[in-house]
């Protein structure tokens, strides 16, 4: 089999995927009409044409733009449902959604409004093809930490719906210690913890979601590479990075994809992943990105294997399940 066909058929996770990120620009134009919402679009393709980004914040300006559109429970359930399709075709067979609660409250759009409809399409999809999916809770890093602890309160009711809580938006000068806080509240609540860091922000963030937030995933983590105790650390204890190679590409944080560093983390030892982070604003959604990395690094099938291993033993999934899936892979990957 060759590689491009295994891609296709080995079961996979993914860990990185904000749900928000995954507006198709067609949802988009079609809600900003349905709810009257004045974009700075005329077409689809106008859209398209202006996802073009210097650096994370620039994307972000845009990412909470295209959120705008997004105000009522079926407008909730279509963009989940869309992304779950999105799963069945690549064969992403679990996979542990980031949603980011406060670009929709600070709106008064409310927990009842999304839950509600995230569940539904999530409940349809596990009815019908029996898809696996766990949601993480994001808190914004631009805004205070105290605005997270009230997304904590809100969040009460619909705890049994989050398996972990997240940390995303602009990582320059917002460092993850200003959330210790928040992070210890929901750590007491059970919830898992992960964090973007050293995406755009230094070694030091990732040192920081670390010791301070005690996370047990990195999102991206590519800059790690410039601390080797750090390296050390993230290997021996085999904390796993969520690497997102066509977001890296596009948000500038290497120049071309020829030289992004993934296959080398993970020759080194590193519980690597491989993650579409935004598909509808990137290019691509999880197999587009091995795809990627095939084209451009020459991933061989040996590479994919381990990639798509970890995606499974990064996971919150229950250890024997992780096992099932491990094996299935590697029967998968000698037939
Ligand atoms: O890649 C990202 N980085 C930080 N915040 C984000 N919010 C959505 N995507 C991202
Ligand atoms: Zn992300």
């Amino acid at each position: 089999m060759s590689v491009l066909e295994l891609i296709q058929k080995l079961p996979k996770t993914e860990l990185h995927l904000h749900i928000e990120g995954s507006l198709e620009p067609e949802l988009m134009m079609q809600l900003a009409q349905k709810h009257g919402v004045a974009l700075p679009y005329n077409s689809v393709e106008e859209v398209a044409a202006a996802y073009n980004f210097d650096n994370l914040q620039s994307f972000l300006d845009l990412y909470y733009l295209g959120a705008s559109v997004l105000r009522d429970e079926d407008d909730f359930y279509q963009l989940m449902w869309r992304y779950l399709l999105r799963c069945k075709a690549d064969n992403v067979v679990h996979t542990e959604i980031m949603f980011d609660p406060q670009t929709h409250t600070e709106r008064g759009i409310g927990f009842d409004v999304f839950m509600a409809g995230f569940q539904r399409a999530i409940d349809d999809a596990k009815a019908q093809w029996g898809q696996s999916v766990l949601l993480i809770m994001s808190y914004l890093r631009h805004l205070s930490e105290e605005s997270a602890l009230e997304t904590l309160q809100q969040a009460q009711p619909y705890l049994h719906q989050i398996a972990a809580v997240g940390l995303d938006s602009s990582e320059m000068g917002n460092p993850p210690e200003k959330f210790i806080h928040v992070f210890a509240a929901s750590k007491a609540m059970r919830l898992q913890r992960v964090a973007h860091a050293g995406e755009e922000g230094p070694a030091d963030y990732i040192w920081g979601a670390i010791k301070h937030l005690d996370v047990a995933r990195i999102d991206h983590g590519v800059r790690c590479v410039e601390d080797e105790g750090l390296v050390r650390y993230l290997t021996d204890r085999q904390i796993p990075l969520t690497v997102c190679p066509l977001s890296n590409i596009k948000l500038c944080v290497f120049d071309e994809m020829s030289q992004h560093n993934i296959l080398q983390l993970l020759e080194k030892g590193l519980r690597v992943t491989v993650n579409a982070d935004d598909p509808s604003y990137f290019g691509g959604y999880l197999n587009d990105n091995y795809r990627a990395l095939h084209e451009h690094l020459g991933m061989n099938e040996q590479q994919l294997v381990a990639l798509v291993k970890n995606s499974f033993l990064g996971s919150f999934l229950p250890e024997e399940e992780i096992q099932r899936w491990v094996d299935k892979v590697d029967q998968i990957a000698g037939a």
